[in-house]
């Protein structure tokens, strides 16, 4: 009797294409046997091959969290295991108050680069030195992977917000290109509409209210946005430009989500410090007016000679930037530090901005007090320099400052609507002091304090201010 094995090709095909003989009694057993040896042998090869794959995937994802460790190690910070990390952390933050709080003391302890282990796998390095901060923001183009995801979930596909660069690097571009010129040039509209609809909101409940025989209005400060925001008025203009494009609601929502949070913070936080600072809203006024009786109507090119109200709103985002850290990684490439510090690929990279906008070293010693007038250096005389005539940027004329006052990030990875976002509310803080004169409500507690809410730093219990029309 002829063997199977010896008789076949031991291929499938070589099977497959043997013709059948009447000779074979054994030849259906025989095939089902090799189907069955072949399927086995072939199930096999494949567990093999997974099991190479994710075996040598596992080495990789190993032997990057050693290197981690190793590299982690060698950037100076608190004796700690990794894998006690997160109790040590969180003793940390709660015996300081916060993270900025720990972070603090240990910049104090170990100098202008410090590391700290938030798990075995998150290295998180936080720099305080100005000069290897704009390093480190030019250096580091990717956001933490968490961020994109997260946006990602709630949004949906965005290409604006998400953690590679690479992948943000064209939309931010022609976004910025569209905020700063079309936006910007073709219209003062948005930041003019804005006011227009705040200062009828504004009538509109002053007329309810002095039904009575009060002049007054009371305005919790964030309602002011509801108007401008409800009304769509930003988003007309945005969806104009992004929904014939791709993810135009994940780019939307993305900038409805930070662009809205972040200004409405920051326009709360300049009426509360005008209404601490009823000498400051005279001279603001007087500015205003001197501009005003020169021009028809108020535009952003009016608004930029206006050197008093832009140092008060760069002043007030000093002392209040939308959130504690900037972040930054790498997710690809280590990134070498002029310092001599090597920050590993995939860590996380912070600048502790509270720390570094309120240095005493860097602003003095009213560091955490509010002076717009510290824009302005003893050695140039502010009046007859307009804004522009700075880059757009604050009037620093020390380096050291310049490097320091970040509320709008710096680097590849800088904020595409601070522009905008300063001008639309300078522009506002004009037209309200122009007509109001802005108080707090009596009786209420007048001593906020910049606490993190909706993912946000805002100055907290929000205060109830009294607009009260000034006469003409
Ligand atoms: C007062 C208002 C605002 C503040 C304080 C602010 C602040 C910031 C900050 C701190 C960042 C991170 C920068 C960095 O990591 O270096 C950022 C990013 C960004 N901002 Fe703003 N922002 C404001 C308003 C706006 C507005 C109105 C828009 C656009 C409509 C905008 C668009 C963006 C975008 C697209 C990014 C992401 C950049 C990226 O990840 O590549 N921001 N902003």
């Amino acid at each position: 009797m002829e063997s199977c094995d010896a008789a076949h090709p031991y291929t499938l095909i070589g099977v497959l294409l043997r013709p059948p003989t009447s000779a074979h009694a054994g030849a259906a057993a025989c095939r089902g046997r090799f189907f069955r040896d072949y399927t086995s042998r072939a199930t096999n090869a494949l567990l093999w091959i997974a099991l190479i794959s994710v075996t040598s995937l596992l080495f990789r994802r190993l032997a990057r969290l050693v290197r981690l460790w190793v590299q982690g190690s060698r950037i100076p910070g608190p004796p700690s295991n990794p894998f006690l990390a997160r109790s040590k952390l969180i003793a940390g933050c709660g015996s300081l108050g916060s993270l900025t709080g720990y972070l603090a003391e240990l910049h104090e302890t170990y100098g202008p680069i410090v590391r700290l282990w938030l798990s075995p796998t998150q290295l998180l390095v936080s720099v305080k030195d100005t000069m290897l901060i704009k390093e480190m923001l030019i250096k580091a183009e990717d956001k933490l992977p968490l961020t994109g995801r997260a946006f990602h979930l709630a949004f949906g596909r965005s290409s604006l917000f998400v953690s590679s660069f690479d992948k943000v690097r064209k939309r931010r571009e022609s976004l910025a290109e569209y905020m700063n010129g079309k936006l910007a040039v073709g219209a003062n509209n948005i930041p003019l509409k804005v006011v227009e609809c705040v200062m009828g909101r504004v009538d509109t409940i002053m007329g309810k209210e002095n039904k009575g025989n009060e002049k007054k209005t009371r305005l919790d400060a964030p309602v002011l946005l509801d108007n401008a925001t409800s009304g769509g008025l930003f988003q007309e203009e945005m969806e104009e430009y992004l929904i014939s494009k791709e993810e135009p609601c994940g780019n939307i929502l993305g900038l409805m989500f930070h662009g809205c949070l972040a200004t409405a913070s920051l326009i709360s936080s300049i009426l509360t410090r005008l209404v601490l600072h009823p000498e400051l809203q005279e001279k603001l006024y007087s500015e205003i007016i001197e501009v005003r009786e020169k021009t028809y109507k108020l535009d952003s090119d009016d608004v930029q000679k206006m050197n008093l109200l832009m140092a008060t709103v760069h002043e007030s985002a000093r002392l209040l930037p939308a959130g504690p850290l900037l972040q930054r990684c790498s997710l690809k490439h280590d990134i070498c530090l002029s310092s001599g510090v090597t920050a590993p690929a995939g860590a996380i990279l912070v600048v502790p901005l509270q720390l570094v906008q309120m240095d005493n070293a860097i602003w003095g010693k009213d560091a955490s007090q509010f002076n717009p007038c510290r824009f302005f250096s003893e050695a140039t005389n502010h009046k007859g320099k307009e804004y522009e005539d700075f880059g757009g940027s604050p009037f620093f004329s020390e380096p050291k400052k310049k490097a320091a006052f970040l509320p709008f990030g710096y680097g590849t990875r800088a904020c595409v609507g601070e522009k905008f976002a300063t001008l639309g509310i300078a522009t506002l803080i004009a037209s309200l002091l122009q007509n109001y004169e802005i108080r707090f409500q009596p009786g209420l507690d007048n001593d906020p304090k910049p606490i993190m809410n909706d993912c946000i730093l805002q100055l907290l219990p929000s205060p109830k201010v009294v607009f009260v029309k000034r006469s003409k």
